[in-house]
C-alpha cells in the first residue's frame, strides 16, 4: 500500500453534484476518508447513499466536482480491484445460476488477467474468505438460495478475497440476523484494522457507534462529518430526518 498511502485519502470526494434528468441526488457533497477507519453513512431514503456510493465506484461521473481513489480515478481504481462492493438486495439478480462459490471468485479477476483462470492463490484466498464468514458448507448453493444474512455475507466475503483496501456497503444489515450482523460487524473492524476504509450505509442509528469510528449525515449535500456519537445528537437527526428517528426503532 505504499503507493496508496502517498495521498492523504483513500476516498476523496469533492463538491459532487449529481442529477437523474430533473432529479438532484447529490448537491455538492464533499467526502474525505482515510485509512484504518469504518465511517457509517446516514440518511433517509433517498437522500443519495446509493448515488455516493455509485460515485465513489465510478460508475457515475458527477456534474460537477471531482472524485479520486488512493489518488487515482476511481475507474481504475475499481479495474485494480481496490474497491470491494456489497450492494443492496434489490441490486442483485438472485436467480442468476450462480454458486455461492463463484460469487466469491468473481472478487478474484482482478488478480488473475485475461484468462480468468483460478490458480492456488485465488482458490486458497477464496476458500479462507469463506471460512471467514462462516458459509464454507453453503460454497455450492445457487446464491439465491441462502438466507438475507447469509446473502450479504457472501458479498462480504467476495471483498474479502479481492483484498480490496476500500469496501463500500450499501445497507448490509438490512433484514439481517443477530449472528450475520455480528460476523459482518467484526469484519469491517478487521479490514479497518488492516489499513483499509469502510464506508457503510445503514438505518440502523443504535448500532452505528459501535460500528463506526465516523459517520456522515447526507441529505443530497454532507450535512454533517465526524464522531458518531455527535453526529447523531437529536437536533442533527432531526435536520436529516425531520424527526428523531433514534425514538422510532432505527430508521
Ligand atoms: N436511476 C435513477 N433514475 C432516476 N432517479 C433516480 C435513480 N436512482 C436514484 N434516483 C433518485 O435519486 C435520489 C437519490 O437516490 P439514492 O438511491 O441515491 O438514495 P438512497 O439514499 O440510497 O435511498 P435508499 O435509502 O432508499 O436506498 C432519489 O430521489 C431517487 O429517487
Amino acid at each position: 500500500m505504499s503507493s496508496q498511502a502517498e495521498h492523504p485519502w483513500a476516498i476523496d470526494v469533492q463538491n459532487a453534484t449529481v442529477h437523474y434528468g430533473p432529479v438532484q441526488a447529490l448537491d455538492h457533497a464533499t467526502v474525505q476518508l482515510g485509512r484504518g477507519m469504518v465511517c457509517g453513512l446516514v440518511g433517509m431514503n433517498g437522500s443519495g447513499k446509493s448515488t455516493l456510493f455509485k460515485t465513489i465506484m465510478g460508475q457515475i461521473k458527477p456534474d460537477t466536482g471531482s472524485v479520486q481513489i488512493n489518488g487515482q480515478d476511481p475507474q481504475q481504481a475499481r479495474k485494480k480491484g481496490m474497491i470491494g462492493y456489497v450492494p443492496q438486495n434489490e441490486a442483485v439478480d438472485w436467480d442468476f445460476p450462480i454458486s455461492v462459490r463463484e460469487v466469491v471468485m468473481t472478487g478474484r479477476y482482478g488478480h488473475m488477467g485475461f484468462t480468468r483462470r483460478p490458480r492456488k492463490a485465488d482458490q486458497r484466498a477464496v476458500d479462507e474468505a469463506l471460512d471467514r464468514v462462516e458459509l464454507t458448507a453453503y460454497a455450492g448453493r445457487q446464491i439465491g438460495q441462502l438466507s438475507g444474512g447469509q446473502k450479504k455475507r457472501a458479498f462480504v466475503a467476495r471483498g474479502i478475497a479481492q483484498e480490496a483496501s476500500i469496501m463500500l456497503l450499501d445497507e448490509p444489515f438490512a433484514g439481517v440476523d443477530k449472528r450475520s450482523e455480528a460476523t459482518i460487524t467484526k469484519l469491517l473492524r478487521d479490514v479497518a484494522d488492516d489499513g483499509g476504509t469502510v464506508l457503510v450505509s445503514t438505518h440502523d442509528l443504535h448500532a452505528l457507534p459501535q460500528l463506526a469510528d465516523e459517520a456522515i449525515l447526507l441529505m443530497r449535500r454532507v450535512l454533517m462529518h465526524g464522531d458518531p456519537t455527535r453526529v447523531l445528537q437529536p437536533e442533527n437527526l432531526a435536520m436529516a430526518f425531520g424527526l428523531d428517528p433514534m425514538k422510532r426503532g432505527g430508521q
